[in-house]
């Protein structure tokens, strides 16, 4: 969705194809926050984060987007160095000790987008609609189907790839979490360091709270495990005030897009071009701006930078999203 509205802006004819819709995408299910997780490689992941959390910033300034930006803490059980990404995010700081919970030796302090997925996806497909774009639900079967009627398609079709391409360094990690009722809770707290105990991650939004959560690489199962609900229940309820009620709204499970590198890249085949833009890992949004500008670039470079205005008489098919 974001590579459409860069190719929109940029004056090209897009046509997006996605065999499922909002709410129905592994997208939805994103947590929200901005944090680079499980993506790879790290040069190039850093560039595409932080373009990203200044745009998400942006977007941040207006409600309807369901972007807003919250403080919060890392907690860490024991020592260790600023994480990789830090420069990318101004303001990153040690936690005092006062900001510390009992147990913990060390945090990052740090402001970050937290993103309502659930308002952010219909604001980008109304964004999108409204620079000219068409969205139709289809299932591609093969490239071929998209060249039929484009000269070029960007792929991001996330774990569809594995299917699509026949990609086998794609691979499904499951992540499964809770949606629940507002907690007394202003700052987002993330317990992450201890990888037997499981990951820990409260993330509060406008109307709701997120818990998370889980991640089981090579699980493709959708069905959520009430096990995994309680594990995250009692590793939620040890970094909030004891005796705070809980009550869950939902358990979503999703299938993040892992890969050994995000692949971001021109393919020709043939002489028909694709653009690839998948395998974000558990990082799809904070990487979503920075790869859809490079996309939209390497689109602009194919059609020697010169922008397509005007209604489409051949309208090119990116990938999920259609360009020309
Ligand atoms: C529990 C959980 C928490 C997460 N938390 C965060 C977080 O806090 N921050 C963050 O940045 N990321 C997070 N992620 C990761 C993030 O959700 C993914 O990286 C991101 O959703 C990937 O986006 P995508 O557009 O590539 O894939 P998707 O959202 O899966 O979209 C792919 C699209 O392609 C379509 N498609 C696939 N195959 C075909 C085909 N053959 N034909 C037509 N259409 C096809 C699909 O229907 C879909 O519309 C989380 C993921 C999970 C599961």
């Amino acid at each position: 969705m974001s590579c459409g509205v860069r190719l929109l802006e940029a004056g090209h004819a897009v046509e997006l194809w996605a065999r499922e819709l909002p709410p129905h995408t592994t997208s939805d299910v994103a947590a929200a926050v901005w944090y680079p997780y499980l993506a790879f490689p790290q040069e190039r992941v850093t560039a595409w984060a932080a373009r990203t959390l200044e745009e998400l910033c942006a977007l941040a300034a207006h409600p309807e987007t369901g972007v807003r930006r919250v403080s919060g803490t890392e907690l860490l059980l024991w020592p260790a160095p600023d994480p990789w990404w830090a420069s990318s995010v101004p303001g990153f700081r040690r936690a005092t000790p006062a900001e510390l919970l009992p147990g913990f030796v060390e945090g990052y302090v740090f402001e970050a987008p937290v993103i309502d997925m659930r308002r952010y996806l219909p604001y980008l497909m109304a964004r999108f609609r409204r620079l000219g774009g068409s969205i139709v639900q289809r299932e591609v079967r093969s490239l071929d189907e998209a060249w039929a009627v484009a000269p070029l398609v960007v792929n991001c079709t996330g774990l569809g790839s594995r299917t699509l391409l026949g990609d086998e360094t794609l691979h499904p990690i499951r992540g499964e979490v809770l949606r629940v009722a507002p907690l007394p809770l202003e700052r987002f707290l993330l317990d992450e360091q201890d990888e037997a105990r499981g990951m820990t991650y409260l993330i509060p939004r406008l109307d709701d709270c997120i818990l998370g959560g889980t991640s089981v690489k090579g699980s493709a199962s959708l069905e959520p495990d009430p096990a995994q609900a309680e594990a995250i229940l009692a590793r939620a309820a040890r970094l909030l005030p004891e005796g705070t009620r809980i009550q869950v709204l939902q358990h979503l499970v999703g299938l993040r897009p892992g890969r050994p590198a995000v692949r971001l890249e021109l393919e020709q085949v043939d002489g028909r071009h694709v653009l690839h833009n998948y395998g974000h890992g558990g990082a799809g949004v904070t990487l979503s701006w920075g790869c859809a500008e490079e996309v939209a670039a390497l689109v602009g470079q194919l059609t020697d930078g010169a922008p397509h205005v005007g209604p489409a008489h051949h309208p090119s098919r990116i990938g999920r999203t259609h360009g020309k």
